[in-house]
């Protein structure tokens, strides 16, 4: 995958063994294909104690803001999965920071971009939980930008994912006393791709053995915990993190030998 290094603030978390750092698509925002992921620099290293919004944040701002003629002005669309590096939607801004409430886990199939009717892959949903945070990246769109983002959103989450729409609070990392209403697509139990929980030990192994048409389940696994190195020692995700340290573990009895490449 092209691009530039992504850069880690001093003191992030060792990687695991496994952890290759995948290379971000580089680029800045052309007009269609905007960078994924923040420059770093975006991420201001806060206090290491987790960011937490004020006792009585205000009243974030509706995720919609309509114009006069009922058409959606601009919106706020929170991504905690692969939208974090691969948005593919054009957006005016993007904010890192986190959303109260839920926890993330890989408890969605996938049998498309990450995986195959006969072995879905795994990816991310939004699970409420009164104790959760997930932090993530907030897009803007505006204008034109609204219905072109939700039409994509539309076929690459709902139609293909099984995601449905929530609004959210979100925070931004650098000003949590200024929370956003934001759109996220969440997979709830109800929908056919479902699998809800596993142990971390056996998602690893299906994300190991995995892949579709938007690549291995591996990347998705490692691009998600590239992104929560680079948010700081206050964004802690331990079931990622569990599940990137089984692999670790898992990754040698997947590695054929020596005698077993030279045969290939
Ligand atoms: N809705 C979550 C998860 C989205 C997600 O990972 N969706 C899958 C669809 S099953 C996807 O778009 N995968 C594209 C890829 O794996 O590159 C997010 O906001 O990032």
């Amino acid at each position: 995958v092209g691009g530039t290094q992504l850069e880690r603030p001093s003191g992030a978390r060792p990687g695991v063994s496994v952890r290759r750092s995948f290379r971000a698509h580089a680029g800045d925002q052309p007009r269609r294909r905007p960078g994924p992921i923040p420059e770093p620099g975006t991420m201001k290293q806060e206090s290491a104690a987790p960011n937490t919004p004020p006792r009585s944040p205000s009243p974030a701002p509706s995720a919609q803001h309509p114009r006069d003629d009922g058409d959606v002005q601009a919106l706020w669309i929170f991504g905690y999965g692969s939208l974090v590096w691969r948005p593919d939607f054009a957006y005016s801004d993007s904010r890192v920071g986190f959303v109260r409430g839920y926890s993330r886990r890989f408890w969605q199939g996938d049998t498309f971009h990450r995986g195959s009717d006969k072995m879905p892959g795994r990816v991310v949903t939004l699970l409420e939980d009164h104790e959760g945070c997930t932090w993530g990246v907030a897009y803007q769109v505006q204008g034109e930008q609204v219905s072109e983002a939700l039409k994509y959103l539309n076929v690459r989450e709902a139609v293909l994912g099984g995601y449905d729409t929530k609004e959210v609070t979100f925070y931004p990392q650098d000003t949590p006393d200024q929370p956003l209403k934001a759109l996220a697509y969440v997979a709830t139990p109800q929908n056919p791709g479902y699998l809800g929980p596993a142990p971390e030990e056996a998602i690893a192994t299906q994300i190991l053995a995995c892949r579709g048409f938007s690549g291995h389940n591996l990347e998705y696994l490692l691009r998600l915990a590239d992104f929560m190195q680079l948010c700081g020692p206050q964004a802690q995700d331990e079931h990622l993190a569990a599940i990137v340290d089984a692999v670790g573990t898992l990754l040698p009895c997947f590695c054929p030998t020596e005698q077993a490449l030279a045969l290939v």
